[in-house]
């Protein structure tokens, strides 16, 4: 048997080619409502209703065939059949955005000029709609010389007929003229072909031109963008708080359940010390990291996301980074790793550089556990004012930091190491979206997902050999356990080098782990206290009274100021690695971070003395 053909979706950033495919095959790439989300193709099994099985491929987004960034390149390397043991796709399916078609039909005529057996989508047709355009599909499909199916990506609507379409695709005999057009010809064509295709056109943008006046305006926008950031935090702490009440008394609960009916002895202490009190620490931070992801998820769906960048791009350019920077550093808030590989579509490589090398001090998702365990001990709960929170004041006053740190760092960098200008930024502004609600339980779905199995493979099993490395050898009586214990002794090597900045052994010992996932610090420092502890009553999960116990608050504030900027994540160092190909510049990174963290935890620790709190 034959291998089964393959189809490759292509077009312009943000058509709706990877929500097409997700349609098409099941699969759940990211979408979101900017140029520049898919930067890496993707692969998917499609039965077409003719019954025949297909190969489908998620290409990244592109203007042209001669690519101006890395994920250009991949796009252009597969539609011709060069990419490296990939064999040449037997279908292309353009995907258009309706509501955009004059600037999408460049590409399109570039795309139709090889000759392949082609499908045309005519996406996003419901806010071509929505924004008054009435679309001839038919007079695209004569000029065009290939069938044009309208669809709704996100409603599944035209999927049908778009698989029976690629079924009955062939060779197409280029249409006159199209092969051998130049860049402005095709431009002059591509706005005949949009003005003979649109019917009718009744403006109705003036609702989103208005907003945009507002959101881009350089004055109010920036203050709309912080304010709207300070009550994702606000956020973060008020509403997440009674839900982690509620799942930290769970926790206590099953540690109680296990003491009793469990017999004293190594079992009980790992489940309860090591698995219930360390990974348990972890896990009742889901509620958190679901609230943040709601916010970020809106922001991105409804085009806000895309804006924010746009209002960026100024303050980027006086560090030397453009806006293009902003998509993959706002990734980083999620996690540095696909932050760091969005930096794909950034075409200067001194650019994409930098940007690897600071999204690291964008505060992550695994370090708001280690943020909220120690916010949550050592700040009190409090207002300071019309309402405002104090710990997500901290919060929020940590992730500026990160952020300050980053961009201190591009205009270091940018004037020695990775020299050179600021380059232009253009981008197209998505349409204004409400968010899907569907999509939305998806995407929080996965996060929380990533969260939870983090928390029970690498924090797990990190947390596991810590508690074993703590109980052995054991102590002999009246000797503390910890420090009897081979991680204890460890420990006592580090300790020796971070207590110039405040921290205690215990604090060293937790930076030892955390290197496999920030998370872990707290899950370390929870089995820790938790095996230190000879009070057996005491066992149920309270880590927060117990820092309070061990640490003064200038400590705990100069351990806030570390995880701000260590590098404590093998994987982000790996991903550098593979994305700069060699070692030097992840070299590079975890030096200047682990000084940077260095250096703010020492100034902290001592500001904190001297200020006397
Ligand atoms: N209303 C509407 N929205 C759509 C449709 N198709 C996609 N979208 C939305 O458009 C945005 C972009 O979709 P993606 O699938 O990420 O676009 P893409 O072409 O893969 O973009 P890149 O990966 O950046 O090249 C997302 O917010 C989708 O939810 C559609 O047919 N109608
Ligand atoms: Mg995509």
């Amino acid at each position: 048997m034959s291998r089964s053909r393959k189809i490759a979706l292509v077009g312009n950033p943000n058509a709706g080619k990877s929500a097409l495919f997700n349609a098409l095959t099941g699969a759940r790439q990211k979408i979101a409502n900017y140029p520049g989300v898919t930067v890496e193709r993707k692969f998917g099994r499609v039965v077409l209703p003719t019954g025949e099985p297909v190969e489908m491929t998620d290409l990244p987004g592109a203007y042209g065939l001669d690519p101006t960034s890395p994920d250009e390149e991949v796009t252009s390397k597969v539609v011709r059949g060069q990419f490296p043991g990939e064999a040449e796709p037997d279908v292309l399916v353009i995907v258009l955005d309706a509501s955009n078609l004059e600037q999408h039909l460049v590409f399109a005529q570039e795309l139709l000029s090889l000759g392949k057996p082609t499908v045309i989508a005519l996406n996003m047709v419901d806010l071509a709609e929505r924004d008054g355009l009435v679309l001839d599909p038919e007079v695209l499909q004569q000029e065009l010389g290939v069938r044009v199916i309208p669809t709704v990506a996100v409603r599944r609507r035209g999927l049908i007929e778009l698989g029976e379409a690629i079924a009955s695709a062939e060779s197409r005999h280029a249409g006159p003229g199209i092969t051998d057009l130049g860049q402005t010809e095709r431009r002059v064509a591509a706005h005949a072909m949009a003005e003979a295709a649109i019917l009718s056109e009744s403006k109705r943008h003036r609702l989103h031109a208005r907003l945009d006046r507002l959101l881009l305006n350089p004055w109010i926008g920036p203050v709309i963008l912080l304010a709207l950031l300070f009550v994702v935090f606000q956020a973060v702490f008020a509403w997440a708080n009674p839900l982690i009440d509620g799942l930290e008394e769970g926790m206590a609960a099953l540690s109680d359940y296990v003491t009793a009916i469990l017999p004293a002895g190594l079992l009980r202490d790992l489940l309860t010390d090591g698995i219930i009190a360390g990974v348990g620490s972890v896990v009742v931070f889901l509620p958190q990291i679901v609230i943040l992801f709601a916010f970020i998820l809106a922001m991105e769906a409804s085009g806000y996301m895309a804006r924010a960048a746009f209002l960026m791009d100024r303050l980027m350019s006086y560090v030397g980074l453009s806006g293009r920077s902003f998509i993959p550093l706002l990734s980083s808030f999620a996690c540095a790793i696909p932050g760091i590989m969005a930096t794909r579509s950034i075409s200067d490589p001194k650019d994409r550089l930098t940007t690897i090398l600071i999204a690291p001090m964008m505060t992550c998702s695994a370090r708001l556990p280690v943020y909220a365990v120690i916010i949550g001990a050592f700040i009190p709960a409090r207002t300071v004012g019309w309402g405002i929170g104090l710990q997500g004041l901290v919060l929020f006053a940590l992730y500026i930091s990160g952020i300050m740190g980053a961009f201190l760092a591009a205009l270091v960098l940018r004037r020695s190491i990775t020299r050179g200008e600021a380059s232009g930024f253009i981008m197209e502004l998505p349409k204004y979206q409400l968010p899907r609600l569907k999509d939305m339980a998806i995407g929080l779905w996965q996060r929380g997902w990533i969260f939870l199995r983090r928390a029970g493979t690498i924090i797990f099993t990190v947390t596991v050999i810590l508690w074993v490395m703590l109980n052995f050898p054991k102590a002999a009586p009246g000797e503390s356990q910890v420090d009897a214990s081979i991680a204890g002794h460890l420990a006592n090597g580090l300790a020796v080098v971070v207590e110039p900045i405040g921290f205690n052994r215990d604090m060293a010992l937790s930076l030892i782990p955390a290197m496999a996932a920030r998370e872990v610090a707290v899950s370390s420092l929870a089995t820790t206290y938790a095996v230190d502890d000879e009070d057996e009553a005491q066992q149920a999960v309270d880590l927060g009274n117990r820092l309070r116990n061990s640490w003064t608050l200038p400590m705990a504030l100069a351990f806030l100021a570390w995880f701000v900027f260590a590098p404590q994540c093998m994987s982000t160092i790996a991903v550098t690695r593979r994305e700069t190909n060699g070692w030097k510049w992840p070299a590079f990174m975890l030096a200047y971070l682990f000084t940077l963290a260095y250096i703010a935890a020492g100034a902290t620790f001592w500001l904190a003395t001297a200020a006397g709190l």
